[in-house]
């Protein structure tokens, strides 16, 4: 059979990975095997675990009977040489003919790869085009051209929350996992608001872990409460006024918690309901669940408001309850002043 293999980091697959494959199952392939990396050579970026990657491989490619996983360079771990892979796969399947497929971003790299003149008599390189470039660099070996209508996406996308890239089962996994959120969220927010929300997402981990909640649901919370807190008026109030339209005559500070919780669940796809309701609750506090105490405490107490909230903090592991009611005391003033505010701006 001819095996097209396509390699990569896949962190996580896209929809142009997806439009590869097709398009060399349908010019030439019999198979196409998605390859992901251990440790990709020539990039530095650290990866996510192995098993989120594969997962995530595994759910694109199940539509598509001609597309496997081969998990050959994650099992054999560190920096995943492509020469290697391909002799390794010529031992196990010697009634197969391999083809290396790349976009044309590697080809320009295709110099520096590992004895790239060995590989290039072992396989056949197919490039597929990639966003608008056109430069063809000449090479000392053959290579063959592709075609492809150009996709100008990457995974460096989809981690900078352009998540309509990802195949609809991906995007749940990556919810469901909690995913790329810091990546995700530092592209929704200013830097100022972000490292705010990192702050929170820790303290709230530090009172999971006191009172035995799940500190990565914990994490979750903390980092994408502010998620919509930076929407232009306009973009919130569409929002309101379609999925909280009891809520619309509220004070405009205090709609994100709304909006949010209802954001995650739609476009990260976070449905878990701790998270969504604790999210929810944030800006006028509810003491309903332990994780909504305290994500509303950590919001107010994280280390770097600007004031000394030791003595808070020390309460709310001493006893979560009294310190929420401590800070929502403290908190509630300061709520009814910026409504009266809102409200004067905005009539
Ligand atoms: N939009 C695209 N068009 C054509 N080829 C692509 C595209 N995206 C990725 N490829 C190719 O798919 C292979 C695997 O890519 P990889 O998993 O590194 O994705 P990526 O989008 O380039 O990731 P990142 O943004 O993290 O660098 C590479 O050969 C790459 O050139
Ligand atoms: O073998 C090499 O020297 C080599 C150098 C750079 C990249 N590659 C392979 O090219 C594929 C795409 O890599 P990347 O950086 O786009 O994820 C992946 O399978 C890498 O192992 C291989």
């Amino acid at each position: 059979m001819r095996i097209a293999i396509l390699g990569g980091s896949f962190d996580p697959i896209h929809k142009a990975h997806l439009q590869i494959a097709k398009c060399a199952r349908k010019q030439f392939a019999d198979e196409v095997w998605f390859m992901p990396t251990a440790q990709t050579p020539l990039k530095n970026r650290s990866l996510s675990e192995n098993h989120h990657r594969a997962a995530m491989i595994r759910l694109a490619i199940a539509p598509y009977r001609h597309m496997r996983l081969s998990t050959l360079e994650l099992e054999r771990g560190g920096a995943s040489y492509t020469i290697d892979t391909v002799q390794e796969l010529i031992r196990r399947y010697p009634q197969h003919t391999f083809y290396w497929l790349i976009g044309s971003d590697q080809e320009a790299q295709l110099a520096q790869w590992k004895d790239i003149e060995t590989l290039a008599r072992l396989v056949s390189i197919c490039v597929y085009p990639r966003g608008d470039q056109t430069n063809i660099t000449k090479h000392d070996f053959p290579i063959q051209q592709m075609t492809m209508k150009p996709m100008p996406i990457s995974s460096t996308m989809a981690r900078s929350n352009e998540l309509s890239i990802l195949p609809y089962s991906v995007r749940r996994y990556i919810g469901e996992h909690g995913l790329y959120m810091d990546e995700i969220v530092s592209h929704t927010m200013s830097e100022k608001r972000f490292s705010h929300s990192k702050r929170v997402a820790e303290l709230c981990v530090e009172l999971a872990a006191v009172h035995g909640l799940d500190t990565r649901q914990a994490y979750l919370a903390g980092i994408l409460h502010d998620v919509c807190k930076e929407w232009p008026y306009e973009k919130a109030r569409i929002w309101m006024r379609h999925m909280e339209p009891q809520w619309l005559n509220s004070a405009p500070a205090i709609w994100h918690g709304f909006i949010a919780s209802r954001y995650v669940k739609r476009y990260y796809q976070i449905n878990d309901r701790e998270i969504t309701y604790a999210i929810r609750w944030h800006v006028l506090g509810s003491d309903s669940t332990k994780l909504a105490m305290i994500l509303f405490a950590a919001d107010k107490l994280e280390r770097g408001r600007g004031y000394d909230s030791s003595r808070e903090i020390e309460l709310c592991k001493h006893n979560l309850r009294l310190g929420y009611q401590e800070v929502k005391r403290q908190q509630q003033a300061y709520i009814e002043q910026e409504h009266k505010k809102e409200i004067a701006v905005h009539e």
